[in-house]
């Protein structure tokens, strides 16, 4: 089971503990003997790699844990960190979000290994057979909406989502669920009495509440599961604020803007993103959600390394965004969140999660038994 998060209780170790909690929450300050520990999921490509290279530049003395399902292509990312920041402590995690049993025993390697953690990054995510609506491209290219479809994607992207062995949506198993399942199981490190955590998502501009069903959680009927799974995530991010934040826990979201990664070549071919760069840098003086580069996408999840937690919006997604001239920033927007729906989804993630925990037993069970006879 996921451990709870333990509530103080009115005596003098009570005070000591909220008094360092209160301490610890100063920007910055933390004893130099802890050494801070950040684990990003997704970390071998991408936004995930560049943001490890900028952690390493702000701060070469962290503990960081780059936790990926392809050990190979983790190994060769840590090479990469340690290129250019020789001294760094660079852990490698096996850990594939889309796996229950993965989730699980990533999560005890975790709680072996480290006896804190400051930031969860949740950054791996799918977008599986994306298909782009040509027909509405170009009557979008003609309407007053076309900023907005070029920052949000809306009505132009769809996916062919398939059923895991878990039973689960792919996109909404790897995307979300595996990460709460995650942040669950770590709770006992993320709730600490001690200090505050953090935990940020990678979400997206894409998140479209009308792609999201509270009926349909894990988009089984539709064909948006990559919008409605990053909707999900903003909206489960308030909720752990709700419930977390007097243990301890922040968690925020950030969309990273269009970037061109391994996810972007696999909507339309490399050759043709690199065909068309002049036209998304004319693009970019319309809209600066167009960030293009992984460093440049990265640029929310690293300002939000720099702030207090309390000094954030619990109901903002913080974007990257990059200027015309190619200046870099952060900027709050409003998300469009229904505080009964995002309560609703927080408890049906839980009645999810005793079902799959239910069947892991039950496997492991059987397992037992079948190799006794
Ligand atoms: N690129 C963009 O324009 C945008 C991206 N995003 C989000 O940014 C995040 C990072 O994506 P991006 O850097 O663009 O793309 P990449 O494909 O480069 O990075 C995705 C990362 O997630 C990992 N990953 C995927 N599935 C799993 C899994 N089951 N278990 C563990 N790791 C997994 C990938 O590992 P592997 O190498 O093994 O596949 C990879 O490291 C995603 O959440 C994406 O939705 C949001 C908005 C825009
Ligand atoms: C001339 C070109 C820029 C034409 C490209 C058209 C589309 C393929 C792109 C326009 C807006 C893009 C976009 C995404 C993918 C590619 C576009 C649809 C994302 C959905 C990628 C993943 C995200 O999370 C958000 C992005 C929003 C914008």
């Amino acid at each position: 089971m996921g451990g709870s998060c333990r509530p103080g209780s009115a005596d003098a170790e009570s005070f000591s503990r909220s008094f360092s909690r209160s301490f610890s929450r100063l920007p910055g300050s933390f004893s130099s003997d802890m050494q801070r520990v950040v684990i990003v999921t997704g970390a071998n490509s991408g936004i995930g790699l560049a943001l490890c290279e900028r952690l390493l530049m702000e701060d070469s003395q962290l503990r960081l844990c780059l936790a990926c399902r392809n050990m190979q292509r983790a190994e060769a990312a840590r090479s990469a960190l340690l290129t250019s920041h020789t001294n760094a402590q660079v852990d490698l995690l096996h850990l594939d979000v889309g796996s229950v049993q993965s989730v699980l025993t990533a999560a005890q390697e975790v709680k072996a290994r480290y006896s804190r953690i400051d930031f969860l990054y949740l950054n791996a995510g799918i977008m599986p057979n994306p298909q782009v609506n040509v027909k509405a491209f170009f009557k979008g290219l003609f309407s007053r909406n076309v900023i907005n479809m070029f920052a949000t994607a809306e009505g132009l992207l769809t996916q062919q989502d398939r059923i895991n062995s878990d039973g689960l949506q792919e996109v909404f198993a790897t995307n979300l669920f595996g990460h709460f399942l995650l942040i669950r199981e770590l709770e006992p490190l993320l709730c600490q009495a001690s200090q505050t955590s953090r935990v940020i998502w990678t979400s997206s501009s894409n998140a479209q509440r009308s792609a999201f069903s509270i009926e349909d959680m894990q988009h089984r009927n539709g064909t948006e599961p990559y919008s409605s799974s990053k909707y999900a995530s903003d909206m489960l991010s308030l909720a752990l604020n709700r419930h977390k934040n007097k243990q301890g826990l922040f968690s925020s979201v950030i969309c990273p803007g269009l970037v061109m990664t391994n996810l972007t070549y696999g909507i339309l071919p490399s050759f043709f993103w690199t065909l068309i760069i002049p036209i998304m840098f004319l693009i970019r003086i319309f809209t600066n959600t167009f960030t293009l580069t992984p460093y440049n996408g990265a640029e929310a999840l690293h300002w939000l390394f720099l702030q207090k937690p309390e000094s954030l919006d619990p109901r903002a997604k913080y974007h990257s965004l990059t200027s015309g001239l190619g200046k870099n920033y952060t900027q709050p927007r409003q998300m469009d969140i229904d505080d009964n729906i995002s309560e609703i989804l927080y408890s049906k993630l839980l009645q999810l999660e005793s079902t799959v925990r239910g069947k892991v037993t039950e496997t492991t069970t059987a397992d037992k038994l079948n190799s006794r006879t």
